[in-house]
Protein backbone atom coordinates (compact mmCIF):
# COMPACT_ATOMS: atom_id res chain seq x y z
CA UNK A 1 0.00 0.00 0.00
CA UNK A 2 1.27 3.20 -0.99
CA UNK A 3 2.24 5.46 2.11
CA UNK A 4 0.24 8.96 2.74
CA UNK A 5 3.64 10.18 3.14
CA UNK A 6 4.15 9.31 -0.53
CA UNK A 7 1.32 11.07 -1.68
CA UNK A 8 -0.40 14.18 -1.96
CA UNK A 9 -2.88 14.93 0.38
CA UNK A 10 -5.71 17.48 -0.42
CA UNK A 11 -7.76 17.99 2.46
CA UNK A 12 -10.82 21.12 2.87
CA UNK A 13 -12.72 22.49 5.64
CA UNK A 14 -15.90 24.77 5.38
CA UNK A 15 -16.37 28.34 7.07
CA UNK A 16 -19.14 28.96 9.13
CA UNK A 17 -21.88 31.70 10.15
CA UNK A 18 -23.02 31.87 13.47
CA UNK A 19 -26.90 32.45 13.47
CA UNK A 20 -26.94 33.31 17.22
CA UNK A 21 -25.06 33.41 20.01
CA UNK A 22 -20.96 34.37 19.22
CA UNK A 23 -19.61 35.83 22.24
CA UNK A 24 -22.02 34.94 24.51
CA UNK A 25 -21.18 31.40 23.67
CA UNK A 26 -17.82 32.13 25.03
CA UNK A 27 -19.58 32.65 28.36
CA UNK A 28 -21.05 29.42 28.59
CA UNK A 29 -23.94 30.37 26.66
CA UNK A 30 -25.37 28.37 23.61
CA UNK A 31 -24.87 29.51 20.10
CA UNK A 32 -26.27 27.71 17.16
CA UNK A 33 -23.81 27.60 13.74
CA UNK A 34 -23.77 26.63 9.99
CA UNK A 35 -21.16 25.73 7.62
CA UNK A 36 -20.69 27.34 4.61
CA UNK A 37 -20.04 26.30 1.08
CA UNK A 38 -16.97 28.36 0.83
CA UNK A 39 -13.83 26.38 1.94
CA UNK A 40 -10.41 26.45 3.10
CA UNK A 41 -7.95 23.80 1.10
CA UNK A 42 -4.61 22.49 1.87
CA UNK A 43 -2.22 20.89 -0.12
CA UNK A 44 0.39 18.84 1.18
CA UNK A 45 3.02 18.42 -1.23
CA UNK A 46 6.01 15.90 0.25
CA UNK A 47 9.75 17.14 -0.86
CA UNK A 48 12.97 15.65 -0.43
CA UNK A 49 14.87 18.74 0.86
CA UNK A 50 14.24 18.65 4.32
CA UNK A 51 12.59 21.47 4.50
CA UNK A 52 9.31 22.94 5.28
CA UNK A 53 7.63 25.56 2.30
CA UNK A 54 4.62 27.45 3.34
CA UNK A 55 2.71 29.14 0.39
CA UNK A 56 0.27 31.16 1.51
CA UNK A 57 -1.30 33.46 -1.48
CA UNK A 58 -4.36 34.70 0.45
CA UNK A 59 -2.19 36.17 3.79
CA UNK A 60 -1.02 39.35 2.93
CA UNK A 61 2.50 40.11 2.37
CA UNK A 62 3.57 36.37 3.51
CA UNK A 63 3.92 34.81 -0.04
CA UNK A 64 6.27 31.93 0.02
CA UNK A 65 8.60 31.22 2.90
CA UNK A 66 10.42 28.21 3.63
CA UNK A 67 12.73 27.55 6.32
CA UNK A 68 15.11 23.75 7.42
CA UNK A 69 12.89 21.33 9.48
CA UNK A 70 16.32 21.55 11.72
CA UNK A 71 15.79 24.98 12.57
CA UNK A 72 12.86 23.89 14.66
CA UNK A 73 13.80 20.66 15.99
CA UNK A 74 16.72 22.31 17.65
CA UNK A 75 14.41 24.51 19.57
CA UNK A 76 14.54 23.92 23.20
CA UNK A 77 10.89 23.66 23.52
CA UNK A 78 10.35 21.88 20.76
CA UNK A 79 7.10 19.62 21.28
CA UNK A 80 9.15 16.01 20.86
CA UNK A 81 6.75 14.27 23.88
CA UNK A 82 3.32 14.87 22.59
CA UNK A 83 1.14 12.22 22.47
CA UNK A 84 -0.61 12.58 18.98
CA UNK A 85 -3.97 11.00 20.52
CA UNK A 86 -4.20 13.48 23.43
CA UNK A 87 -4.21 17.17 22.31
CA UNK A 88 -2.50 19.61 23.63
CA UNK A 89 -2.08 23.48 23.86
CA UNK A 90 0.95 25.06 22.55
CA UNK A 91 3.69 25.77 24.99
CA UNK A 92 4.10 29.34 25.89
CA UNK A 93 7.88 28.97 26.15
CA UNK A 94 7.81 27.12 22.14
CA UNK A 95 5.51 29.94 20.83
CA UNK A 96 8.46 32.25 22.10
CA UNK A 97 10.92 30.50 20.42
CA UNK A 98 8.82 30.58 17.24
CA UNK A 99 7.89 34.05 17.45
CA UNK A 100 12.01 34.58 16.73
CA UNK A 101 11.95 32.71 13.50
CA UNK A 102 8.57 34.60 12.73
CA UNK A 103 6.31 37.13 14.36
CA UNK A 104 2.73 36.32 12.70
CA UNK A 105 0.42 34.50 15.20
CA UNK A 106 -1.06 32.98 12.62
CA UNK A 107 1.84 31.06 11.44
CA UNK A 108 2.76 30.06 15.35
CA UNK A 109 -0.43 28.37 14.83
CA UNK A 110 0.37 26.38 11.73
CA UNK A 111 3.90 25.73 12.81
CA UNK A 112 2.54 24.10 16.31
CA UNK A 113 0.26 22.09 14.55
CA UNK A 114 2.87 20.72 12.03
CA UNK A 115 5.68 20.44 14.89
CA UNK A 116 3.12 18.78 16.96
CA UNK A 117 1.97 16.18 14.80
CA UNK A 118 4.90 15.45 12.73
CA UNK A 119 7.73 16.21 14.79
CA UNK A 120 9.43 17.59 11.80
CA UNK A 121 9.81 13.95 10.21
CA UNK A 122 8.86 14.54 6.63
CA UNK A 123 9.43 17.83 4.40
CA UNK A 124 6.54 19.22 2.76
CA UNK A 125 5.18 22.27 0.50
CA UNK A 126 2.01 23.48 2.03
CA UNK A 127 -0.30 25.57 0.56
CA UNK A 128 -3.24 26.86 1.79
CA UNK A 129 -5.87 28.64 -0.64
CA UNK A 130 -9.37 29.78 1.15
CA UNK A 131 -13.00 30.74 -0.63
CA UNK A 132 -13.15 32.83 2.78
CA UNK A 133 -12.52 36.69 3.42
CA UNK A 134 -9.68 36.27 5.79
CA UNK A 135 -10.81 37.79 9.55
CA UNK A 136 -14.08 38.48 8.53
CA UNK A 137 -15.86 36.66 10.76
CA UNK A 138 -16.73 33.26 8.51
CA UNK A 139 -14.61 31.43 10.47
CA UNK A 140 -11.72 31.18 8.39
CA UNK A 141 -8.93 30.52 11.52
CA UNK A 142 -11.17 27.47 12.17
CA UNK A 143 -10.94 25.74 8.83
CA UNK A 144 -7.99 26.74 8.50
CA UNK A 145 -6.71 24.39 11.78
CA UNK A 146 -9.39 22.08 10.75
CA UNK A 147 -7.58 21.41 7.06
CA UNK A 148 -4.05 21.42 8.37
CA UNK A 149 -4.75 18.75 11.85
CA UNK A 150 -6.82 16.61 9.42
CA UNK A 151 -3.98 16.59 6.64
CA UNK A 152 -1.07 16.17 9.05
CA UNK A 153 -3.04 13.12 11.20
CA UNK A 154 -3.38 11.34 7.97
CA UNK A 155 -0.25 11.80 6.42
CA UNK A 156 1.38 10.08 9.95
CA UNK A 157 -1.61 7.35 9.85
CA UNK A 158 -2.24 9.07 13.51
CA UNK A 159 -6.45 7.50 13.99
CA UNK A 160 -7.93 7.23 17.25
CA UNK A 161 -10.19 5.29 16.09
CA UNK A 162 -7.29 2.55 15.36
CA UNK A 163 -7.15 2.88 11.31
CA UNK A 164 -11.14 2.06 10.61
CA UNK A 165 -11.74 1.37 6.87
CA UNK A 166 -13.33 4.67 6.15
CA UNK A 167 -10.03 6.43 7.91
CA UNK A 168 -7.83 4.48 6.20
CA UNK A 169 -9.37 4.26 2.92
CA UNK A 170 -10.70 7.62 2.81
CA UNK A 171 -9.87 10.32 0.09
CA UNK A 172 -7.85 7.78 -2.34
CA UNK A 173 -8.80 9.68 -5.39
CA UNK A 174 -8.74 6.81 -8.46
CA UNK A 175 -8.72 7.88 -12.17
CA UNK A 176 -8.88 11.50 -10.95
CA UNK A 177 -12.62 10.61 -9.48
CA UNK A 178 -12.10 12.79 -6.21
CA UNK A 179 -13.64 10.80 -3.80
CA UNK A 180 -14.43 13.81 -1.30
CA UNK A 181 -14.74 11.44 1.54
CA UNK A 182 -14.79 11.89 5.57
CA UNK A 183 -13.48 10.53 8.44
CA UNK A 184 -14.82 8.32 10.91
CA UNK A 185 -16.48 10.46 14.27
CA UNK A 186 -13.70 9.27 16.56
CA UNK A 187 -11.29 10.88 14.22
CA UNK A 188 -13.10 14.01 13.61
CA UNK A 189 -13.35 14.12 17.08
CA UNK A 190 -9.55 14.14 17.07
CA UNK A 191 -9.38 16.38 14.37
CA UNK A 192 -11.51 19.11 16.56
CA UNK A 193 -9.65 18.79 19.72
CA UNK A 194 -6.21 19.90 17.69
CA UNK A 195 -7.48 22.53 15.86
CA UNK A 196 -9.39 24.08 19.03
CA UNK A 197 -5.56 23.81 20.37
CA UNK A 198 -4.48 26.00 16.75
CA UNK A 199 -7.50 28.22 17.42
CA UNK A 200 -6.63 28.97 21.36
CA UNK A 201 -3.01 30.41 19.75
CA UNK A 202 -5.14 32.72 17.40
CA UNK A 203 -8.17 33.58 19.67
CA UNK A 204 -6.85 33.19 22.84
CA UNK A 205 -10.19 31.81 24.68
CA UNK A 206 -12.21 30.57 21.71
CA UNK A 207 -15.13 28.80 22.91
CA UNK A 208 -15.07 25.69 20.04
CA UNK A 209 -17.54 26.26 18.33
CA UNK A 210 -15.80 27.93 14.75
CA UNK A 211 -13.60 25.07 14.84
CA UNK A 212 -16.76 22.48 15.55
CA UNK A 213 -18.48 23.63 12.50
CA UNK A 214 -15.40 23.32 10.14
CA UNK A 215 -14.95 20.08 11.59
CA UNK A 216 -18.34 18.33 11.38
CA UNK A 217 -20.29 20.97 8.93
CA UNK A 218 -23.99 20.30 8.72
CA UNK A 219 -25.85 22.73 11.49
CA UNK A 220 -25.21 22.45 15.41
CA UNK A 221 -25.94 23.78 18.35
CA UNK A 222 -22.99 24.37 20.83
CA UNK A 223 -22.34 24.90 24.73
CA UNK A 224 -18.32 24.90 26.03
CA UNK A 225 -19.62 22.18 28.55
CA UNK A 226 -21.78 19.90 26.53
CA UNK A 227 -19.63 20.98 23.10
CA UNK A 228 -21.17 20.21 19.96
CA UNK A 229 -24.87 18.50 18.73
CA UNK A 230 -25.65 18.28 15.32
CA UNK A 231 -29.25 19.63 14.12
CA UNK A 232 -30.09 16.28 13.07
CA UNK A 233 -33.09 17.63 11.20
CA UNK A 234 -31.06 20.27 9.65
CA UNK A 235 -31.81 24.33 9.26
CA UNK A 236 -35.36 24.77 7.82
CA UNK A 237 -34.61 26.55 4.13
CA UNK A 238 -33.41 29.63 5.16
CA UNK A 239 -31.90 32.10 2.27
CA UNK A 240 -29.13 34.18 4.01
CA UNK A 241 -26.75 37.04 2.51
CA UNK A 242 -23.64 37.65 3.78
CA UNK A 243 -22.45 41.11 3.29
CA UNK A 244 -19.03 42.24 4.52
CA UNK A 245 -18.39 45.28 5.46
CA UNK A 246 -14.32 44.71 4.59
CA UNK A 247 -13.69 46.22 8.41
CA UNK A 248 -10.71 44.19 9.79
CA UNK A 249 -10.35 43.58 13.19
CA UNK A 250 -9.19 41.21 15.47
CA UNK A 251 -11.31 38.41 16.86
CA UNK A 252 -8.67 37.72 19.94
CA UNK A 253 -8.72 41.61 20.99
CA UNK A 254 -13.05 41.05 20.65
CA UNK A 255 -13.41 37.52 22.56
CA UNK A 256 -11.19 39.56 25.05
CA UNK A 257 -12.99 42.73 25.31
CA UNK A 258 -16.60 41.24 26.09
CA UNK A 259 -14.59 38.40 28.27
CA UNK A 260 -13.16 41.60 30.50
CA UNK A 261 -16.45 43.51 30.36
CA UNK A 262 -18.82 40.59 31.71
CA UNK A 263 -16.14 40.31 34.56
CA UNK A 264 -16.30 43.71 35.11
CA UNK A 265 -20.02 44.58 35.24
CA UNK A 266 -21.60 40.87 35.83
CA UNK A 267 -25.26 42.24 37.01
CA UNK A 268 -25.33 43.59 33.69
CA UNK A 269 -23.74 41.61 31.48
CA UNK A 270 -25.18 38.28 33.17
CA UNK A 271 -28.84 39.11 32.13
CA UNK A 272 -27.63 39.48 28.32
CA UNK A 273 -25.53 36.66 27.90
CA UNK A 274 -28.83 34.70 30.15
CA UNK A 275 -31.37 36.28 27.13
CA UNK A 276 -28.75 35.63 24.17
CA UNK A 277 -28.81 31.94 25.89
CA UNK A 278 -32.73 32.22 25.12
CA UNK A 279 -33.09 33.50 21.59
CA UNK A 280 -30.80 30.76 20.74
CA UNK A 281 -33.23 27.71 22.40
CA UNK A 282 -36.09 29.46 21.19
CA UNK A 283 -34.54 29.06 17.59
CA UNK A 284 -33.91 25.57 17.98
CA UNK A 285 -37.57 25.49 19.30
CA UNK A 286 -38.70 27.36 15.90
CA UNK A 287 -36.52 25.24 14.14
CA UNK A 288 -38.41 22.22 15.25
CA UNK A 289 -41.73 23.65 15.41
CA UNK A 290 -41.09 24.51 11.53
CA UNK A 291 -40.09 20.56 10.97
CA UNK A 292 -43.48 19.41 12.31
CA UNK A 293 -45.56 22.18 10.58
CA UNK A 294 -44.17 23.94 7.97
CA UNK A 295 -44.87 27.38 8.92
CA UNK A 296 -42.71 29.47 7.40
CA UNK A 297 -44.24 32.55 8.21
CA UNK A 298 -43.98 32.05 11.85
CA UNK A 299 -40.42 31.09 11.60
CA UNK A 300 -39.68 34.15 9.64
CA UNK A 301 -41.44 36.72 11.91
CA UNK A 302 -39.59 34.63 15.12
CA UNK A 303 -36.24 35.06 13.21
CA UNK A 304 -36.64 38.38 12.15
CA UNK A 305 -37.19 39.65 15.66
CA UNK A 306 -34.31 37.38 17.17
CA UNK A 307 -31.70 38.69 14.63
CA UNK A 308 -32.62 42.60 15.97
CA UNK A 309 -32.27 41.08 19.57
CA UNK A 310 -28.97 39.86 19.47
CA UNK A 311 -27.41 41.81 16.96
CA UNK A 312 -28.76 45.05 19.55
CA UNK A 313 -27.45 43.01 22.50
CA UNK A 314 -24.12 42.14 20.97
CA UNK A 315 -23.82 45.70 19.84
CA UNK A 316 -24.90 47.67 22.50
CA UNK A 317 -24.39 45.89 25.78
CA UNK A 318 -21.37 43.41 24.41
CA UNK A 319 -19.80 46.46 22.67
CA UNK A 320 -19.04 44.40 19.32
CA UNK A 321 -20.63 46.27 17.27
CA UNK A 322 -19.44 48.72 14.44
CA UNK A 323 -20.73 51.69 12.83
CA UNK A 324 -20.25 50.17 9.15
CA UNK A 325 -22.31 47.08 10.57
CA UNK A 326 -25.12 49.89 11.61
CA UNK A 327 -25.24 51.26 8.31
CA UNK A 328 -26.31 47.38 6.79
CA UNK A 329 -28.62 47.29 9.34
CA UNK A 330 -30.52 50.12 8.54
CA UNK A 331 -29.76 49.81 4.65
CA UNK A 332 -31.49 46.36 4.73
CA UNK A 333 -34.13 47.42 7.97
CA UNK A 334 -35.34 49.84 5.18
CA UNK A 335 -35.90 47.09 2.68
CA UNK A 336 -37.76 45.25 5.01
CA UNK A 337 -35.01 42.63 5.75
CA UNK A 338 -33.29 41.85 9.24
CA UNK A 339 -29.54 41.69 9.71
CA UNK A 340 -27.27 40.94 12.38
CA UNK A 341 -23.62 40.24 13.19
CA UNK A 342 -21.89 37.37 12.71
CA UNK A 343 -18.29 35.90 14.23
CA UNK A 344 -16.65 38.41 16.25
CA UNK A 345 -17.98 41.37 14.79
CA UNK A 346 -16.43 45.19 15.06
CA UNK A 347 -16.64 45.04 11.44
CA UNK A 348 -16.18 42.04 9.75
CA UNK A 349 -19.27 40.01 7.84
CA UNK A 350 -22.97 40.16 8.79
CA UNK A 351 -25.93 38.10 7.73
CA UNK A 352 -29.21 39.23 6.59
CA UNK A 353 -32.36 36.53 6.30
CA UNK A 354 -34.11 36.83 3.17
CA UNK A 355 -37.37 35.87 2.67
CA UNK A 356 -38.65 32.33 1.47
CA UNK A 357 -40.29 34.48 -1.48
CA UNK A 358 -37.60 37.39 -2.08
CA UNK A 359 -37.93 37.54 -5.53
CA UNK A 360 -34.36 37.88 -8.07
CA UNK A 361 -35.34 41.42 -8.15
CA UNK A 362 -35.96 42.32 -4.80
CA UNK A 363 -32.09 40.53 -4.01
CA UNK A 364 -30.71 42.67 -6.38
CA UNK A 365 -32.50 45.92 -5.57
CA UNK A 366 -30.82 44.84 -1.81
CA UNK A 367 -27.45 44.08 -3.46
CA UNK A 368 -27.20 46.99 -5.26
CA UNK A 369 -28.33 49.36 -2.73
CA UNK A 370 -25.01 47.60 -0.50
CA UNK A 371 -22.84 48.04 -3.23
CA UNK A 372 -23.40 51.30 -4.10
CA UNK A 373 -22.50 52.08 0.10
CA UNK A 374 -19.24 50.20 -1.10
CA UNK A 375 -20.81 46.64 0.57
CA UNK A 376 -20.11 43.34 -1.49
CA UNK A 377 -22.63 40.76 -0.62
CA UNK A 378 -23.57 37.35 -1.79
CA UNK A 379 -26.32 34.59 -1.08
CA UNK A 380 -24.83 31.78 0.80
CA UNK A 381 -25.75 27.86 0.80
CA UNK A 382 -25.25 26.61 4.43
CA UNK A 383 -25.57 23.39 6.18
CA UNK A 384 -22.41 21.93 3.88
CA UNK A 385 -20.15 19.30 4.77
CA UNK A 386 -17.24 19.24 7.14
CA UNK A 387 -13.40 18.69 6.63
CA UNK A 388 -12.94 16.48 3.52
CA UNK A 389 -10.01 15.08 2.21
CA UNK A 390 -8.71 13.47 -1.07
CA UNK A 391 -5.28 11.54 -1.65
CA UNK A 392 -3.32 11.91 -5.12
CA UNK A 393 -0.65 9.17 -4.82
CA UNK A 394 3.23 10.26 -6.25
CA UNK A 395 3.29 7.91 -9.22
CA UNK A 396 7.70 6.92 -8.78
N1 LIG B 1 -6.31 31.10 3.69
C1 LIG B 1 -5.49 31.41 4.72
N2 LIG B 1 -4.16 31.45 4.54
C2 LIG B 1 -3.33 31.74 5.57
N3 LIG B 1 -3.74 32.04 6.82
C3 LIG B 1 -5.09 32.02 7.05
C4 LIG B 1 -6.02 31.71 6.02
N4 LIG B 1 -7.28 31.79 6.56
C5 LIG B 1 -7.13 32.12 7.85
N5 LIG B 1 -5.82 32.27 8.15
C6 LIG B 1 -5.29 32.63 9.49
O1 LIG B 1 -6.40 32.94 10.36
C7 LIG B 1 -6.33 34.31 10.77
C8 LIG B 1 -7.75 34.92 10.78
O2 LIG B 1 -8.36 34.40 11.92
P1 LIG B 1 -9.46 35.25 12.74
O3 LIG B 1 -9.99 34.35 13.78
O4 LIG B 1 -8.88 36.55 13.16
O5 LIG B 1 -10.58 35.59 11.66
P2 LIG B 1 -11.77 34.63 11.19
O6 LIG B 1 -11.53 33.25 11.69
O7 LIG B 1 -11.88 34.78 9.72
O8 LIG B 1 -13.02 35.31 11.92
P3 LIG B 1 -13.90 34.70 13.14
O9 LIG B 1 -12.92 33.99 14.03
O10 LIG B 1 -14.50 35.91 13.80
O11 LIG B 1 -14.90 33.79 12.52
C9 LIG B 1 -5.47 35.00 9.72
O12 LIG B 1 -4.83 36.15 10.30
C10 LIG B 1 -4.46 33.92 9.38
O13 LIG B 1 -3.42 33.87 10.35
C1 LIG C 1 -16.88 35.47 18.94
C2 LIG C 1 -16.92 33.97 18.99
O1 LIG C 1 -18.05 33.54 19.76
C3 LIG C 1 -17.11 33.38 17.60
C4 LIG C 1 -16.05 33.80 16.63
O2 LIG C 1 -16.33 33.29 15.34
C5 LIG C 1 -15.63 33.46 19.62
C6 LIG C 1 -15.68 31.98 19.98
O3 LIG C 1 -16.78 31.44 20.18
O4 LIG C 1 -14.60 31.38 20.07
MG1 LIG D 1 -11.30 32.78 13.69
Amino acid sequence: MISNQDSIIQVSAPGKIILFGEHAVVLEKTAIASALSLRTTVTFTPNTNNTLLLDFPDLPGFGIREWSLDEFKKLDHFPNDVDLLKPIECNELFQKELNKIIDIKGIHTFLFLFCALTKCNKAYNIKITSDLPIGAGLGSSASFCVSICAGLLKAFDTYICGGCKQCVDNGIVIDQQKQQQQFCDEQLNLINLWSLQGEKIMHGTPSGIDNAVATFGKALTFTRKNGYKILDKGIPPLRILITNTKVSRSTKTLVEGVIQRSKLFPTLIDPVSNLIDTISTQCIESFNQYHTDKDNDKLQQTMDLMFDMNQHLLSGCYGVGHSSIDTIVSITKSLGFHTKLTGAGGGGCVITLLKQDTTLDQLSSLKSTLSSNGFESWEATIGDPGVLINIFPIQK
